[in-house]
């Protein structure tokens, strides 16, 4: 990196502009209780190695933070039952969009990775492990409170009861894969599980210092192998953004998971946990601006994973 002081002016320069230039794309209004966040709205925060947290914009404000979480669920079931999970979840990008059907059927209900819908109702199937959703939920959020080594975290239930109540896509999902034999739970359970899990709300502050442990950032809590943490941070890279992964490794350089909330958390290993936040999304249901201000910084950086 340039000169590292001048990170902060540098992300009050980037809050400033993309403010300014007002294109904030559309939020998600598919989870009727997400579609009345104004999409105006934008924040940033970056831990660094030395342990510095450096932010702008809304950093205390709390988003949905969505799929995000899937990276999350995803620590915990490795975890917990290990490489075994991968007999029922592929590693491949999908190119298809997140909540798609289509290769399910082609490939007799294994999804193609943890990250799309189909992945992820399969991993939070894990989760479960047969005990009540609750116990599960408790892992989770334990886990994330851990990373972030903060209290303050928790499910927001309205947004959890609202994507429960229109979520005909991901009962689809579920239902679908069950009929292959790749559910243990029953449908309802797992759905109702992974809206909730979806459902934790952070900031980019909080969410910044949980991503220090998949950065592998010094002093992070210790939660997962460093083997764990290099394959979640690949996939991050090749599926984190759905059928827009490859724009965003492009873009960046860098691993990244996005959620419908607009929320992006990003890895640099070694260096630095990124958390961006602005509701409004591209066409890939990514983060417009969130996508915009990681491409900035990493060319501000210089942070790659290709040197
Ligand atoms: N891309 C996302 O963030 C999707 C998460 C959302 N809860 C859904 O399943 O539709």
């Amino acid at each position: 990196m340039t000169d590292p002081d001048r990170l902060p002016a540098f992300l009050d320069t980037l809050d400033a502009e993309l403010r300014a230039r007002g294109e904030w794309g559309r939020v998600a209004d598919y989870i009727p209780e997400l579609a009345g966040v104004d999409p105006a709205q934008f924040a940033i925060s970056v831990v660094r190695a030395d342990g510095s947290v450096t932010g702008a914009g809304q950093c205390d404000t709390r988003f949905s933070i969505q799929s995000i979480s899937k990276i999350f669920a995803l620590a915990c079931v490795l975890n917990r039952i290990g490489d075994s999970l991968w007999s029922r979840v592929g590693r491949e990008p999908s190119g298809d969009r997140f909540d798609s059907i289509l290769l399910l059927e082609q490939e007799q209900g294994r999804p193609r990775n943890p990250f799309i819908n189909a992945g992820a109702l399969v991993t939070t199937d894990e989760l479960l492990a047969g005990r009540p959703p609750r116990e599960a939920l408790s892992e989770i959020i334990g886990f994330v409170r851990a990373a972030a080594e903060e209290d303050d975290i928790h499910i927001d239930k309205a947004v959890a009861a609202s994507e429960a109540a229109t979520g005909y896509r991901n009962a689809a999902l579920v239902n679908y894969l069950k009929s292959f034999d790749n559910l243990r739970n029953a449908p309802e359970r797992v759905l109702g599980t992974y809206v909730h899990q979806c459902a934790i709300e952070m900031t980019t502050r909080q969410l910044a210092l949980a991503g220090r442990c998949i950065a592998g950032l010094p002093g992070a809590p210790m939660l997962m192998t460093e083997a764990k943490r290099r394959r979640i941070a690949a996939l991050m890279m090749t599926c984190g953004h759905y059928d827009g992964s490859g724009d965003f490794a492009f873009r960046t350089g860098l691993p990244g998971k996005s959620g419908v909330g607009g929320g992006i958390l990003i890895a640099v290993p070694g260096r630095a946990s990124v958390a961006i936040w602005s509701p409004g999304l591209n066409a890939w249901g990514n983060s417009q601006a969130g996508t915009e201000a990681a491409e900035r910084l990493a060319r501000f950086t210089g942070w790659s994973v290709f040197g």
